[in-house]
């Protein structure tokens, strides 16, 4: 049985632990980052992201966010460095983000919200595919990024994809126009924030926030959770509040 969850009162983040027990784990995802309480590690490298375009391949409406994804069987675009060892390639990513401009991040900084956050989902290459990776505590890799609303924001990329279901190709699209220019980084062990919430994400957050124009922020919240010929159910607030950090570090590669 396929389970429905959500982000409704019904089906949202506080009913997720009833088919997903794992939900109350001990390395959940997002926290509430505090800048005061993570440790300088100098031995953390700096972030290396090697992204090809071309392996771009589309963008998908899956009900929960929308995502692009990317062709992963060869190492062309991948993480290296920064808290992990090897290589890490990536798969898709995809954003969370709010009905207003002041909540919608997952990651939240000093009690901080940001109207919305990129996730960058990474798999190790030592296993054989994504969904083994999937299952090992060191399988995967994301880089989050808070965006923030800058008022004259040109537009950062033409994300409209309304309808759950709704896929589309969506050629050479470059992923490192949606980085900071800083990679200044935090970094934890934690989980996918979504069902079915395993434990086997090393989170690396970036200090730096891109900006979005309020435009596009709109197009984010003309997208739908519904189907196509379903009453129609704008996509917002598909965050998960921070998790308790139970005891984990959080580090940072810079002082
Ligand atoms: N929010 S999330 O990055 O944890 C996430 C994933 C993380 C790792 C691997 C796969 C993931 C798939 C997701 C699909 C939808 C939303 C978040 C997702
Ligand atoms: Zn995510």
């Amino acid at each position: 049985m396929s389970h429905a969850w959500g982000y409704a009162a019904n089906n949202g983040p506080d009913k997720w632990c009833d088919n997903f027990p794992i939900a109350n784990g001990p390395r959940q995802s997002p926290i509430d980052i505090l800048p005061g309480a993570a440790s300088y590690d100098s031995g953390l490298k700096p972030l290396n992201l090697k992204y090809d375009p071309a392996t771009c391949l589309d963008i998908l409406n899956n009900g929960h966010s929308f995502q692009v994804s990317f062709s992963d069987d060869n190492d062309s675009s991948s993480l290296k460095d920064g808290p992990i060892s090897g290589t890490y390639r990536l798969k898709q990513f995809h954003f969370h983000w709010g009905a207003s401009d002041d909540k919608g991040s997952e990651h939240t900084v000093a009690g901080t919200k940001y109207p919305a956050e990129l996730h960058l989902v990474h798999w190790n290459t030592k296993y054989a595919s994504f969904g083994e990776a999937a299952s090992q505590p060191d399988g995967l890799a994301v880089v989050g990024v808070f965006l923030k609303v800058n008022l004259n924001q040109q537009q950062v990329a033409h994300f409209s994809y309304h309808f759950q279901g709704k896929q589309t190709t969506f050629p050479n699209f470059d992923p490192a126009t949606l980085l900071p220019g800083c990679l200044d980084y935090w970094t934890y062990d934690g989980s996918l924030t979504t069902p079915p919430l395993l434990e086997s994400v090393t989170w690396i957050v970036c200090k730096e926030p891109i900006s979005v124009s309020s435009e596009q922020m709109g197009k984010f919240r003309s997208l739908l959770f519904s189907a196509e010929g379903e009453s129609e159910c704008c996509m917002m607030d598909n965050y998960r509040p921070p998790q308790p950090l139970k005891g984990r570090a959080v580090r940072a590669s810079f002082q």
